[in-house]
């Protein structure tokens, strides 16, 4: 069978066939339209803690590559905002296209951005991860507009170590990274309910998208696309333009919690 990705053949308008959730009531992502978006006081700032020592490894996984945290412990967490409750950081990866005008998975008033970061947290009260993105409360994810710009020392650490992992299937160890060094400096966010924007699609996550973009070198986002969908003996496919376009709100409110 012929598994997902974001090719003509097996990409997000192909999804509904083997996940029918994809036309669900809250998919991700969405146009967050400012305008539209409600200040709400009630909203906490955003408490992030992340402990360096938990990153783990590095891997393409065929369709992004992510960072992988040690989540056995609350050492880093995602506490406040939107959620109730402690969410613990699982991974982080990113989505980009194939060139610096498109690439995010939200858009901002339709203004697509080179790319987006996103940060994988599930809810304790679950036990675990897999229990966790099954519940409506379950994960949360921290989402990061990359824009064009100076160079980002933080996110060089992470593009040195492409060259161990450009095909599908590769990792390698990648301790001691901060993922806090990749946020932007103000952690003004708007939050709404939605969905993973990969297959399974699962209904499961509070969206907490930062406002503030960080930056990124055209060069760095170049670097990005030196990565490959494909694995060691296939024939190259460059891994771009991994996004899925945004889904229909169907009455979904966005909360702000900045004015
Ligand atoms: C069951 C299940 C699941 C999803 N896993 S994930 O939350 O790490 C994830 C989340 C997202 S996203 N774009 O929804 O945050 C994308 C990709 C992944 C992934 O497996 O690689
Ligand atoms: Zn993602």
């Amino acid at each position: 069978s012929s598994s997902w990705g974001y090719g003509p053949s097996n990409g997000p308008e192909k999804w509904a066939s083997g996940f029918p959730v994809a036309n669900g009531p809250r998919q991700s992502p969405i146009d967050i339209v400012p305008a539209d978006a409600a200040f709400d006081a009630g909203l906490k700032p955003l408490r992030l803690k992340y402990d360096p020592s938990d990153s783990l490894d590095i891997l393409n996984n065929g369709h992004s590559f992510q960072v992988t945290f040690a989540d056995d412990r609350d050492s880093s967490t995602l506490t406040e905002g939107p959620i109730t409750g402690i969410y613990r950081l699982k991974q982080f990866h990113f989505h980009w296209g194939a060139s610096d005008d498109k690439g995010s998975e939200h858009t901002v008033a339709g203004r697509m951005f080179p790319a987006e970061l996103h940060l994988v947290h599930w809810n304790t009260k679950y036990g675990s991860f897999g229990e966790a993105a099954s519940q409506a409360d379950g994960l949360a994810v921290v989402g990061v507009f990359l824009q064009i710009g100076s160079k980002n020392e933080s996110l060089q650490k992470v593009l040195d170590t492409f060259d161990k992992i450009k095909a599908k299937g590769k990792q390698t160890t990648f301790g001691g990274f901060d993922p806090a060094a990749l946020l932007p400096g103000s952690l003004d966010y708007w939050t709404y309910l939605g969905s993973l924007t990969t297959p399974p699609l699962l209904e499961s996550v509070t969206w907490i998208v930062c406002k503030e973009p960080i930056s990124v070198s055209s060069e760095q986002m170049a670097r990005f696309r030196s990565l490959l969908f494909s694995a060691e003996g296939e024939p190259e496919c460059c891994m771009v333009d991994n996004y899925r376009p945004p889904q229909p709100l169907k009455g979904r409110s966005v909360r702000a919690s900045f004015q």
